[in-house]
């Protein structure tokens, strides 16, 4: 699978090991930076991730920072994303399977790196399961649209 990846400085340390883990696994990552521990805004890091995956260049993305929250806020202003913060396994799962997640974010100063790699492993095996959830999923489109 094509995978989008990006981190601010806060998240870098755990991006190159998700990084690895995925190329390992055989995924083709795309990084979008950061690519040093100088300080950056994680705005301007999810912007263009968030913009590719909306626009379905890529099917995933993970972005991290030092808790999660910053960067996945700034995903979720562009319409089309569904960016979930998931610091456990079962909402790693769950966010793909109900709300049809198409960005995990996840925080470095918040978790360890062998939680984030099963929870990156849970996000990415797990699909849609559609049904009354398409019907929520399809709710949120529509308050993006200005329908609702
Ligand atoms: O935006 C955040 C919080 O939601 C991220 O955790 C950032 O990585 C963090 O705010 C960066 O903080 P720093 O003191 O500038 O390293």
């Amino acid at each position: 699978m094509k995978i989008a990846v990006g981190s601010d400085h806060g998240g870098l340390d755990l991006k190159t090991a998700i990084v690895n883990h995925l190329e390992a696994q055989g995924h083709e990552v795309i990084d979008y930076g950061t690519d040093s521990s100088d300080s950056c805004d994680y705005p301007l890091i999810a912007l263009p991730l968030a913009k590719d995956v909306a626009a379905g260049k890529l099917p995933l993305g993970i972005l991290i920072c030092g808790t999660g929250i910053g960067i996945g806020i700034a995903a979720n202003k562009v319409p089309g994303v569904r960016a979930a913060l998931c610091h456990d396994t079962f909402s790693a799962h769950a966010a793909r399977e109900h709300n049809n997640a198409n960005i995990l974010t996840l925080g470095q100063r918040v978790i360890g790196q062998g939680l984030a790699l099963e929870i990156v492993d849970r996000f990415l095996s797990a699909t849609f399961e559609g049904g009354r959830h398409e019907r929520r999923v399809d709710e949120i489109a529509a308050i993006e649209r200005g329908e609702l």
